[in-house]
């Protein structure tokens, strides 16, 4: 008794036991945005589990699916598109960033429907697929634009909370999805980059005065939405001098020291932001931007470690990118000098623009992907998982219903496959491909 049935396909009868909860469903699916009648909605596999009284646990198909594939078959079609597609296919292996294919083009119609297919693929929630359109994109040479980034956004992200604003360590809430945290001197534009990554305007303060962010701002994505990754953002106050003085510094330099240290294995990525203005000006990171770096390097294994540069919109000659790429150069030099560290993972992005937008999506997803992720349920009495499924049968939940059942299978280990095609190979290309790829399509 308790013990969950194999998944067995649907028959008649689980079909005719799921009709009732169309409505609830559909309801449902328009509020994530699904803003079309089902074509149909039947039971494809059931589970049942005998708790006093039987529980089904019905997985049933809305149609969308179909609907996707139907004008996605039409999009890729259509002639132009289709034949890029399959040149893109077929060169699939040996297509990763530098190598020449062809040349950009931010032609609206083809970019349309690359943002079309995407669009349809982001209602599925599915990243890996988001990032495989998104690669395919970009192997065909066509540009990305604010559509492209919104699409991404929106199939990763249902709702922002703010869940912690605090200015101490222990007063910082337990961690509950995984972590990611935006660092970096004062003024890099570190709220700005969170706010661009939600598409949203409004997440994080920003102000164009260095010492905005006064507080520890813990922000976490979509809380109440299992069907969407769940995570949390941390934005900081500034590592630099800022507005405050001395000893507010240095209370939030030891905070963040607390913080890196001692946040456990929760916290899964720190993107290190480092102003181009800054590399510009002075020609190399500060004393304490290194000191961080050789922190996370050498401290925190647990997590993943990318340097972000910000603002590369402000690079308009060649001499200034040379600036940027030689002492971004020596950065790396320095680290693995120090550390043995062959490869510091850099992005170069942009709010202004796009750049850089799409790979630190894919980076922040891979650290907190769930599929890549051993959840662990507590276990629990009988009674209170009866009384749980209850009150979802009650309410009609039928997402959390097929969540908990898929729960019960077997967790993927961690692997790379399945992921998108090009993965490894972005994340084999080092920062010297990537800044110059970035930072050529800025100058042309
Ligand atoms: N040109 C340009 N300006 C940017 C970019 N990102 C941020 N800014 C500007 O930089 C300023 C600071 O941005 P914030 O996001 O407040 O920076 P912060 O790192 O959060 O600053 P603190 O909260 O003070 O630590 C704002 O005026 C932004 O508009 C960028 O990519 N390009
Ligand atoms: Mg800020």
């Amino acid at each position: 008794v308790g013990g969950l049935g194999a998944t067995e396909a649907a028959t008649q009868e689980t079909d005719n036991l799921i009709t009732p909860l169309k409505l609830l469903a559909w309801q449902k699916a328009r509020e994530a945005g699904f803003d079309r009648e089902f074509s149909s909605f039947k039971a494809v596999s059931a589970r049942s589990q005998l708790v006093a009284g039987r529980n089904h646990f019905v997985k049933a198909e809305s149609g969308a699916e179909e609907i996707f594939e139907k004008v996605m078959e039409r999009v890729r079609q259509s002639v132009k598109l289709s034949e890029e597609w399959d040149i893109a296919e077929a060169h699939r292996s040996q297509i990763g960033p530098g190598e020449a294919f062809g040349a950009w083009t931010s032609k609206p119609r083809i970019r349309d429907r690359w943002n079309t297919l995407l669009r349809l693929v982001a209602k599925r929630r599915h990243m890996p697929d988001v990032f495989e359109v998104c690669d395919a994109r970009r192997a065909c040479w066509v540009h990305a634009d604010h559509s492209t980034t919104e699409f991404i956004a929106r199939a990763a992200v249902a709702t922002v909370n703010m869940t912690g604003l605090v200015d101490s360590f222990h007063a910082m809430p337990a961690p509950r999805f995984p972590e990611v945290v935006f660092l970096g001197w004062s003024n890099v534009g570190k709220s700005s980059l969170i706010n661009a990554l939600l598409h949203r305007t409004a997440v994080a303060p920003v102000s164009n005065m260095p010492g905005k962010t006064t507080q520890f701002h813990f922000y976490s994505i979509n809380e109440k939405n299992a069907a969407f990754p769940q995570m949390t953002l941390v934005d900081v106050p500034g590592l630099g001098e800022a507005m405050a003085d001395e000893a507010q510094t240095r209370h939030w330099r030891s905070t963040l020291d607390l913080y890196l240290k001692r946040r456990g294995n929760m916290l899964r990525q720190v993107f290190h932001l480092i102003s181009c203005e800054v590399l510009l000006r002075r020609k190399r990171p500060s004393l304490l931007d290194m000191a961080v770096m050789e922190m996370c390097l050498r401290h925190r294994r647990d997590s993943e470690y990318t340097i972000v540069i910000t603002k590369v919109d402000l690079i308009k000659s060649e001499e200034a990118m040379e600036t940027v790429f030689q002492t971004m150069r020596r950065i790396s030099a320095r680290m693995s000098e120090k550390l043995g560290i062959r490869r510091v993972k850099i992005i170069p992005c942009s709010v202004k623009r796009i750049r850089g937008r799409i790979l630190l999506w894919r980076r922040l997803w891979r650290s907190v992907d769930p599929e890549l992720t051993l959840k662990v349920r507590p276990a629990k009495e009988l009674k209170e998982v009866q009384k749980e499924l209850d009150a979802m049968v009650e309410q009609g939940k039928i997402e959390d219903l097929s969540a908990l059942a898929e729960q019960e299978q077997p967790v993927r280990e961690e692997s790379l496959n399945g992921l998108p095609f090009s993965y490894p190979q972005l994340m084999a290309c080092d920062w010297l491909s990537s800044i110059v790829s970035v930072v050529d399509l800025d100058l042309n």
